[in-house]
């Protein structure tokens, strides 16, 4: 425990979390986003707000949240005067996001949210058209579905496509972490893989899956009619070695085969 913390007191959040504090870095890193004069874009966890004044110029406007009363006060000092900003004090985790209008998200998020934070943006009715979020390098490869998919990648595939957009160096933060970071590009599909009438079943369809085999779903024989429609040519593969083309295919002989549904 530091010495200036009395016992049984808690710790602000931001301790422990990781500060971009490079000018440069920060505009390099706007400069490769689509982020322009026409966008709201949405900052979770603007901190002290460096990432924040190269957004208030580039954008339309924004909206920055930060949970933390001192970093909340800290900011609407710096920014009084800022007509395009528009500061909350509040937990993003209950902070409603806008229902119907386009946005963006980007943000050098905390990193123990990652996961939260993924899912209220995906999961969303209105997501954002695009969103870049730094976060573990462990952590983006698995929403990627790198090495393998997972239930959380194929959840996030059929509406984003997803890129890592820059590599960091662990020294562009501040306290330095103990994990590679990358910064993770989320942009909407136009056209979901999946249609919003077959969702559910899709859910189904990949949790079953992933947790009892593709066996729990389909007869053998709905099964090799499957497997034969999605080019899988070994026919003892475990649900991790499809790929995510594959799985859309696989879904798809099911919703008609075993569904019976067009
Ligand atoms: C990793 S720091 C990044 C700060 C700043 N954006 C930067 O890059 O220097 C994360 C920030 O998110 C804030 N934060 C943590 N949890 C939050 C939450 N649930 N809602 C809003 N802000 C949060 C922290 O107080 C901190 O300011």
């Amino acid at each position: 425990m530091p010495q200036n913390r009395k016992k049984g007191t808690t710790p602000p959040i931001w301790v422990s979390q990781n500060f971009l504090t490079s000018y440069k870095i920060i505009n390099r890193i706007i400069r490769r986003t689509t982020l322009n004069k026409d966008d709201h874009v949405i900052e979770i966890g603007p901190g002290k707000g460096h990432i924040t004044g190269f957004l208030i110029k580039r954008c339309r406007k924004v909206s920055a949240i930060e949970i933390d009363g001192r970093l909340y006060n800290k900011l609407t000092a710096k920014f009084k005067d800022v007509k395009n900003i528009r500061i909350y004090h509040q937990d993003f985790m209950k902070w409603k996001l806008p229902q119907s209008e386009d946005y963006k998200v980007f943000s050098n998020i905390p990193f123990c949210f990652t996961t939260d934070i993924m899912r209220k943006l995906t999961e969303c009715k209105n997501a954002p058209s695009e969103a870049w979020l730094t976060m573990e390098k462990g952590a983006a490869k698995r929403f990627m579905g790198k090495p393998s998919e997972s239930l959380r990648s194929l959840l996030i595939k059929p509406r984003f496509d997803l890129d890592i957009a820059y590599y960091f160096s662990r020294e562009d933060f501040h306290p330095k972490p103990g994990v590679d970071v990358v910064l993770l590009h989320l942009k909407k599909k136009s056209q979901p893989d999946i249609p919003a009438n077959q969702w559910f079943a899709y859910e189904q369809f990949v949790s079953k899956a992933l947790k009892y085999g593709f066996r729990s779903l389909f007869t053998s024989k709905q099964l090799s009619r499957a497997f034969r429609q999605a080019g899988v040519q070994n026919k003892n593969i475990t649900p991790t070695e499809i790929l995510y083309v594959q799985w859309l295919c696989l879904f798809r002989c099911y919703w008609e085969h075993v569904l019976g549904r067009k």
